[in-house]
């Protein structure tokens, strides 16, 4: 089994999107504020399905322990009570970086790659074995480190972000270590056989490619060559995209 970890930590060297170029540029101070805003309003499509993502995951769990301890991620999220958890600690980020809560909630401004990839994970979360259900999510083993780059990055090189509107990312760095042990720990037991260990090394692949084509379409339509798709968000607080 420490092959198979072996493997997996070997696709998230190579593909985690800790190496993509939009990534590199965030945390280096190379974009504008624009720029980052787009960053936030995109993403806030994936923070908004993961708890999504996660209760058709907990859905499918016939092990009451297994379900309890997945559930932990949907408070994560969500929270106990309105205006806790990671969802609205994103929205904090897009209020600081003022842009429009509305705009941010409806989603009409992401851009369509964004809904894709988006889509993509939680249909392969709903539609694939629990066991590639379970690895696409270990790309957590990899979070603590882009956003520790993140997050410094951004601090030391834009005078619109503060330690309080990235608070979103604090409690990541231990909830994504907790999160990734247990789905480790999960596939180890599960992925015996080859095959089932290659469908494991695959759903990790497509997860990073999930993450690397978010970065993809923000590139491509918010730095060069700036090609805005129609409909998308178009560089205006609480404007563009058109209503649905
Ligand atoms: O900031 C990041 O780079 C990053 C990456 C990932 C990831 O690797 O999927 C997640 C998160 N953040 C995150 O905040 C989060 O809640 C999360 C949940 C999941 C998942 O697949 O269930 N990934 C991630």
């Amino acid at each position: 089994m420490a092959a198979l970890e072996a493997r997996l930590r070997e696709v998230g060297e190579t593909r985690y999107h800790h190496r993509h170029p939009f990534q590199l540029m965030l945390q280096n101070g190379e974009l504008d504020k624009r720029q980052v805003q787009a960053w936030a309003l995109n993403r806030y499509y994936y923070q908004a399905m993961i708890p999504i993502k996660d209760a058709s995951l907990i859905a499918r769990l016939d092990d009451p322990e297994l379900r309890r301890i997945w559930r932990a991620r949907l408070v994560d999220h969500d929270g106990e009570a309105p205006g806790e958890g990671g969802i609205a600690r994103w929205l904090k980020l897009t209020d600081g970086l003022g842009l429009g809560r509305e705009l941010v909630v409806s989603t009409r401004g992401i851009l369509p790659a964004t809904r894709f990839a988006v889509e993509a994970y939680t249909h392969f979360v709903r539609d694939r074995t629990l066991l590639e259900a379970v690895a696409s999510s270990l790309t957590e083993l990899f979070s603590p480190m882009v956003i520790g780059q993140r997050v410094r990055g951004m601090l030391a090189h834009y005078d619109f972000v503060s330690a309080e509107t990235l608070a979103y990312f604090e409690p990541r760095l231990t909830q994504a270590p907790r999160d990734a042990e247990m789905a480790l720990d999960y596939v180890k037991r599960h992925a015996q056989r080859a095959d089932q260990q290659q469908a494991v090394i695959d759903a990790l692949r497509f997860k990073c490619s999930v993450l690397w084509a978010m970065l993809d379409a923000l590139q491509h339509a918010y730095v060069t060559p700036g090609q805005v798709p129609p409909g998308a968000w178009n560089g205006e607080p609480g404007m563009g995209g058109q209503p649905t």
